[in-house]
C-alpha cells in the first residue's frame, strides 16, 4: 500500500494568529503514525511557518509559484524563493487559479518544470466543470489537461478536483471517484508508460472529516487535497487519521 499524502490548502485564509494557532493544535494531536502531511499557508505566512514546522512531520507548501527563476514580474513569487523558506511542495493549476486567473495548461507545465527544476514537487491540479461532466465530456477533459499541464518525465502529484465538488459540500461519488482514478490511472500510463505508474493521485472536493476513511480507501486515491476542512484542526486531523488507517 502506497503511503497516502493528505493536503491542506488553506486557500486565501490566516492571520499570523490564526496560522500559529492551528498548526499548533496540529501539532499537539497528530497521531503516533502519520501519513505524508503538507500544509499550504499563502505566502505571507510561509516564512513564519517554515520556523513552526521544523523537524515536525508536516511539511510545508505553497499554492502557486512563477515559471521564472527571477525577473520583472511584480508580485510574483519564484520557485527557488520558496525552497529558499523551506517549502518542499507546491500546488500548481488549481482551478480557482485557471478560473481567477485564467492560467491555461501550458502555463501549469512551464510551472511544473520549473518547480521540479529547484526541487520542489508540484502538486498539479485538474478537474472537469459540472457541465462536462454532465455532459459526458469529463474524460476527455481530464486527458487533455494531463497532456497540457503534466510535462515530460513529470514526478509530482497529481490531484483531481472535479471544480463542481470545491467548496459546495457535495463530493464526488465513490462510483464516480473509483472510475475517474481508474480512467486518470490509464491516461497517464498512455501519456507517460512506465512512469504514469508512479504518479500519486489525490482526490479534491470537499473532503472531510465524515467522508475521508471512504474516499481514501477507494482503490489508487492516494490522498486528499483538502480546502476549507483543512482550516478547521479537529477537522484536518480526522482526516490525518483516516490516512493513516487506509
Ligand atoms: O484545494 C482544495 C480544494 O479546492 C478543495 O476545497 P474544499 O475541500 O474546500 O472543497
Amino acid at each position: 500500500m502506497t503511503r497516502q499524502i493528505i493536503v491542506g490548502n488553506w486557500k486565501m485564509n490566516g492571520t499570523s494568529r490564526d496560522s500559529q494557532a492551528l498548526v499548533e493544535a496540529l501539532l499537539a494531536g497528530l497521531p503516533a503514525t502519520v501519513p505524508d502531511i503538507v500544509t499550504c499557508p499563502p505566502f505571507t505566512q510561509l516564512a513564519l511557518l517554515a520556523d513552526k514546522l521544523k523537524g515536525s512531520p508536516i511539511a510545508l507548501g505553497a499554492q502557486d509559484c512563477h515559471k521564472d527563476v527571477s525577473g520583472a514580474h511584480t508580485g510574483d513569487i519564484s520557485p527557488a524563493m520558496l525552497t529558499d523558506l523551506g517549502v518542499s511542495y507546491v500546488i500548481l493549476g488549481h482551478s480557482e487559479r485557471r478560473q481567477e486567473h485564467g492560467e491555461l495548461d501550458e502555463t501549469v507545465r512551464e510551472k511544473a518544470v520549473a518547480a521540479t527544476k529547484v526541487g520542489l514537487t508540484p502538486i498539479v491540479c485538474i478537474g472537469e466543470t459540472e457541465d462536462q461532466r454532465e455532459s459526458g465530456e469529463h474524460f476527455d477533459t481530464l486527458g487533455w489537461q494531463i497532456k497540457g499541464s503534466l510535462p515530460d518525465n513529470f514526478s509530482g502529484i497529481l490531484a483531481y478536483e472535479p471544480i463542481w465538488a470545491i467548496g459546495t459540500g457535495r463530493a464526488a461519488t465513490e462510483d464516480e471517484i473509483a472510475e475517474t482514478m481508474k480512467f486518470l490511472r490509464e491516461e497517464l500510463v498512455r501519456q507517460f508508460g512506465e512512469a504514469g505508474k508512479t504518479v500519486r493521485i489525490l482526490y479534491g472536493g470537499s473532503v472531510n472529516a465524515k467522508n475521508a476513511a471512504s474516499i481514501l480507501s477507494i482503490a489508487d486515491v492516494a490522498g486528499a487535497l483538502v480546502g476549507g476542512a483543512s482550516l478547521n484542526a479537529e477537522a484536518f486531523l480526522s482526516i490525518i487519521g483516516a490516512a493513516s488507517a487506509a
